[in-house]
């Protein structure tokens, strides 16, 4: 469980690094962010928040282009952003497309040859990632909230529901909210699980989850960008919140006017959805 230190930098008083390891669950090494903001120095152990990205997203866009790290100064959280899939195996096939392979991991356990070894991002977000920043790093042990970014907004729907109590509070910007229904959700299920006929994908698809979920209680902060070019065929949120609102489940959906899918918008909310896990995390 080694980590060699890719980088270092200072940044609004706390120290943005990225770590390097050899990962178990997806057989490569990966790549993380970690923020530790500056009350990590008065030897408290911290909350973290973790950060799932989007389709052909590195650990670096939410790094360099989310303005997280402000807030997370502000509030003394952690936040910890995992890459999106493995890298650097060139399994024939991961690099042909944004929406499969290669920085399009979806968060699930493939079962699938030729992926069913390495693809296993969710096992290694909440398993492996978890066990290696407890050890590594001033946490306090299970305060931990998870959020994401499209393809990452559902994967952190995903990790929560399938998790309950794992996480203390989960949000999501412009979720990717009915994989089943969608192009980019159709082509990734297919392809890591499977036809449809093995009827496995609903264990992977937040808007089928919500429906059988049990556990300690859980709202779903879904955040959404009404000048998305998503949103009408990819994440469906109505689909969600119709589910949501059949099984009583708590959910919120912010409509933000005239933002898209990019970053500017997730910046422009980051510090909102920051505040929102930290009030779950000092409860
Ligand atoms: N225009 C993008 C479409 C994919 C996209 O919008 N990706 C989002 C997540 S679904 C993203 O975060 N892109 C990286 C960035 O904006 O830094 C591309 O084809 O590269």
């Amino acid at each position: 469980m080694a980590l060699t230190e890719v980088s270092c930098n200072k940044i609004f008083g706390g120290l943005q690094k990225v770590f390097s390891h050899k990962s178990k669950e997806v057989g490569c090494t990966m790549k993380f962010g970690v923020f530790v903001p500056p009350q990590a120095e008065e030897n408290k152990k911290l909350p973290v928040i973790y950060w799932l990205s989007g389709l052909t997203c590195s650990e670096a866009n939410f790094i360099e282009k989310s303005g997280a790290q402000r807030y997370a100064a502000i509030h003394g959280v952690i936040i910890v952003n995992p890459d999106t899939s493995p890298r650097g195996l060139n399994i024939p096939g991961d690099s042909e497309s944004m929406d499969f392979g290669v920085g399009a991991g979806f968060y699930i356990n493939a079962t699938q040859s030729p992926w069913k070894d390495n693809y296993r991002m969710f096992s290694y977000v909440t398993k492996e990632l978890i066990e290696i920043v407890n050890l590594n790093f001033p946490v306090a042990e299970g305060k931990q909230s998870i959020m994401g970014h499209s393809m990452g907004g559902h994967g952190a729907l995903v990790c929560a529901l399938k998790n309950p109590g794992l996480y203390k509070s989960v949000s999501a910007f412009a979720p990717i909210s009915n994989p089943l229904k969608c192009s980019f959700g159709i082509k990734a299920f297919t392809g890591y699980l499977g036809p449809k006929e093995t009827g496995t994908w609903s264990e992977w698809d937040a808007t089928e989850l919500v429906k059988k979920y049990s556990g300690p209680a859980l709202e779903l902060l879904i955040d959404q960008g009404m000048e998305d070019n998503f949103l009408k065929n990819q994440l469906l949120p109505e689909n969600l919140m119709e589910a949501c609102k059949n099984v009583s489940f708590p959910a919120i959906l912010k409509k933000r006017e005239g933002y898209d899918h990019s970053y500017y918008y997730v910046a422009s909310f980051i510090g909102e959805h920051i505040e929102y896990h930290m009030k779950n995390l000092t409860k």
